[in-house]
């Protein structure tokens, strides 16, 4: 469904030419963007900010020009679709020719086909957007450009720099106070339902579900994502700090970058709580981290939870690749609250001669790889029914893919992780979520204390210092 009312036609569209929003999109250089790493947080005029930041790279934009919202199990297709309609009719002017350049839409996505009591709450609210921003602000190492996007027949809209000055940047203020209560289900109570997890997998019904648990925190003032953005952004090197319509985190998890025919995905899942509890690291490598990553490494439980995740996702991606490598030996990613087992798999995507054109979409590949067994479980169907009947839990837009779609189809998509849901009504009452990975030997105090690591770069991210 398109949100942004598509203009008449304009005078200028040749006759019998394909109905549909026409965008016409410039690409420019940055030569005086500031080199450190806060530099595109920094530049987002307010808090309708969209966000795909790593390590001082990537993009954000603001304001909009189209914006698409799917529902249902067909949210990926439908998305994918209209992204395609759109690029039919755009006209693009890219003098940068880089990953991110030219005309892309940010997008996130429900985890679930089924939204457990949307129908009474909130019937309209979509399980996937695209948005295409009306500016967009990216770098890649040293290149910088500016993406101005304009919607054909919109006059009233503004254009080249009067767009800048249409959106001065305006003061960040930070959240205030912060309350932090249960969610829908209690962490006393919680353990419960990981226990019932172990015991469906100990009978035999599957072998690894993913349970998860939110936190609601109502702050002072409304939230300014940017006061999110940048505390990640800074704190969480390492992850993808997003924001995309309403949610927001710094996930460490990459279900799929596709760039130029090559694919990757960074999957992660078996975790060890880091001790020190804050969010600041530690000097890496001191005795007691060296330590932990060692238990880690050899832990037969995470072990076990980790390969089920790869399988999952090697096997995803396999039909679409020519090659592929995929490590027998995770490593373990240092981040400042937990480590995890990672596993960098990578691939070449197949039919490479007949172009671009031809190439799955990043947003296709999202399709297929979601849910991996590392926010789902193993087998896929049974676990989403128990995560269904025992969560307790709409985990809406957690756990789904966040992230970008260029106009070649290429982008990243992160799995929205270590993060949260603004409520668009008050700004004031956020979502917070965690899950963690249940096999047959879990055990549920343990999981609870994890799912607690979990939740602090949100709860740090809350913090006003
Ligand atoms: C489901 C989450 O984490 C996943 C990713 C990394 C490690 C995980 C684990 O060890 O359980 C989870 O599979 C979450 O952070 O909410």
């Amino acid at each position: 469904m398109w949100v942004t009312e598509a203009p008449p036609p304009s005078d200028d569209a040749p006759p019998g030419a394909p109905d549909g929003p026409r965008l016409v999109v410039r690409t420019t250089a940055v030569d005086d963007l500031p080199a450190d790493a806060s530099a595109l947080i920094d530049r987002l005029p307010d808090s309708a900010a969209l966000a795909w930041v790593r390590h001082g790279d990537g993009l954000v934009g603001w304001g909009e020009a189209l914006r698409f919202e799917t529902f249902g199990p067909g949210r990926f297709a439908d998305a994918d679709d209209k992204w395609r309609q759109v690029l039919a009719l755009a006209e693009v002017q890219d003098e940068v020719g880089l990953p991110g350049s030219g005309l892309v839409a940010f997008g996130s996505f429900a985890f679930d086909d089924v939204s457990p009591g949307d129908e009474e709450e909130d019937p309209a609210r979509a399980s996937g957007v695209l948005v295409v921003p009306r500016v967009v602000l990216g770098r890649r190492g040293d290149r910088a450009w500016l993406t101005t996007v304009a919607l054909v027949g919109d006059r009233s809209a503004p254009v080249g720099d009067e767009l800048l000055s249409a959106y001065p940047v305006q003061p960040v203020t930070g959240p205030g106070r912060v309350a932090l209560t249960d969610g829908a289900v209690g962490a006393d109570d919680w353990p419960a339902v990981v226990a019932e997890g172990i015991a469906r997998i100990q009978a035999g019904e599957l072998e690894k579900v993913v349970l998860a648990r939110d936190v609601v925190a109502t702050t002072e003032h409304p939230v300014d994502t940017r006061h999110l953005l940048g505390r990640l952004a800074s704190a969480y090197e390492a992850c993808w700090t997003f924001s995309v319509d309403g949610m927001v985190g710094a996930t460490p998890e990459l279900l799929v970058r596709s760039e130029k025919g090559l694919v990757a995905s960074r999957v992660l899942a078996g975790t060890i709580r880091r001790d020190h509890g804050g969010t600041t690291p530690d000097t890496q490598g001191d005795d007691a981290d060296l330590l932990r990553a060692a238990q880690l490494a050899r832990s037969s439980k995470d072990l076990e939870e980790h390969e089920f995740a790869v399988r999952s996702v090697a096997a995803a991606l396999e039909p679409y690749c020519s090659s592929m490598n995929v490590p027998e030996v995770p490593f373990v990613l240092h981040l400042p609250n937990v480590m995890h087992l990672a596993t960098d798999v990578t691939g070449v995507l197949a039919g490479q001669d007949a172009g671009a054109a031809a190439r799955p979409s990043s947003l296709s590949l999202a399709a297929a790889l979601h849910p991996s067994a590392a926010v789902c479980g193993t087998p896929t169907t049974a676990a989403r029914d128990l995560i269904r009947e025992i969560e307790g839990l709409d985990r809406a837009r957690y756990a789904g893919p966040v992230g970008w779609v260029g106009a070649d189809g290429d982008g990243e998509w992160g799995i929205a992780l270590r993060s949260a849901e603004i409520s668009p009504k008050n700004r004031r009452t956020i979502r917070l979520f965690a899950g963690c990975g249940i096999v047959s030997a879990s055990d549920p105090a343990a999981e609870l204390a994890e799912s607690e690591a979990k939740l602090e770069p949100m709860r740090y991210a809350l913090r006003t210092r």
